[in-house]
């Protein structure tokens, strides 16, 4: 059975993932969190699973290199310096870093991609997320996915066309900008709404997360699939074939 190691382990992530983890047939090598050390739960691990933040990643990813462990990278927030490290990493061992391991969030993406591909710029793209109250981050990894698909659909790159949050007296809308509106209330798992807008018109894709199950079933898929990879950066869409 694959051993799993499991970063961010005692985390909403963490626990469900390990709730499933007999289900898909494999079994807990170890976890770490905040205080725990990364070091030697790579060690022992088959692969990896990081469900935790944005500031442990670089000494997740130098733990799983050491021991020449895969690992998926669930944690959301990531910055540019973090996809970096990710690339580097990827020489060395298999690494696979998605904003969402569901199924039905991988499909959108490239439902998404499609549409903007074939709907022209004319159509305003706007991306609405909702999460819960405890989540820390803005917009959503799966948001910001999303959108790099709507922009890869335009021949376009996200950084080039995104627009945040508006608030104030902020003028009309630029044609070709891709907008963002991030709600957090409750215990909503994440909703993620894509709409193209045009004149007297609008085509909305989206999913809805129910239970967090969803998350946790898709990363240990990835997981046992990228335990037979060679070294290379990984996306949720190799592992489902999509
Ligand atoms: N890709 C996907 O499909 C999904 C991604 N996520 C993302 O996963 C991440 C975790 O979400 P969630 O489980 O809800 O968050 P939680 O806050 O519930 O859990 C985070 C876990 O990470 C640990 N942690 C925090 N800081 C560090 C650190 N510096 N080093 C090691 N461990 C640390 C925490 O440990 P401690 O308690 O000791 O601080 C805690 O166990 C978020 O980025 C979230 O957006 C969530 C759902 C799905
Ligand atoms: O923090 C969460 O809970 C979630 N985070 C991911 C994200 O940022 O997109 C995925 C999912 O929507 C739940």
């Amino acid at each position: 059975m694959t051993a799993i190691g499991i970063y961010g382990s005692a985390g909403r992530m963490g626990r469900a993932i390990i709730d499933q983890l007999e289900d898909a047939g494999a079994v807990l090598a170890g976890g770490s969190d905040a205080r725990g050390d990364p070091t030697s739960v790579a060690r022992v691990a088959d692969v990896l699973v990081d469900f935790s933040a944005p500031s442990a990643l670089e000494s997740h990813l130098a733990a799983a290199r050491a021991a020449r462990t895969p690992i998926v990278i669930g944690t959301t927030g990531l910055t540019a310096i973090h996809h970096e490290l990710i690339d580097l990493a990827a020489k060395d061992i298999a690494v696979l870093q998605t904003g969402n391991t569901s199924l039905g969030v991988t499909l959108l993406g490239i439902l998404v991609q499609e549409a903007a591909a074939r709907l022209g710029a004319e159509w305003d793209i706007e991306i609405v997320e909702m999460h819960h109250r405890h989540k820390v981050d803005a917009p959503s990894g799966t948001a910001i996915q999303l959108g790099e698909a709507a922009a890869r659909g335009r021949s376009t790159k996200l950084k080039e066309v995104r627009v945040d949050g508006r608030a104030g007296l902020v003028g009309a809308r630029t044609e070709g900008t891709i907008g963002f509106a991030s709600l957090r209330g409750g215990s909503v798992i994440g909703d993620h709404q894509v709409i193209f807008a045009s004149e007297g018109e609008r085509l909305e894709l989206g999913h809805r997360g129910d239970d967090r199950s969803i998350f946790a079933k898709g990363a240990l898929r990835a997981a046992l699939w990228l335990a037979g990879q060679a070294p290379g950066r990984y996306k949720m869409g190799d592992v489902l074939g999509l």
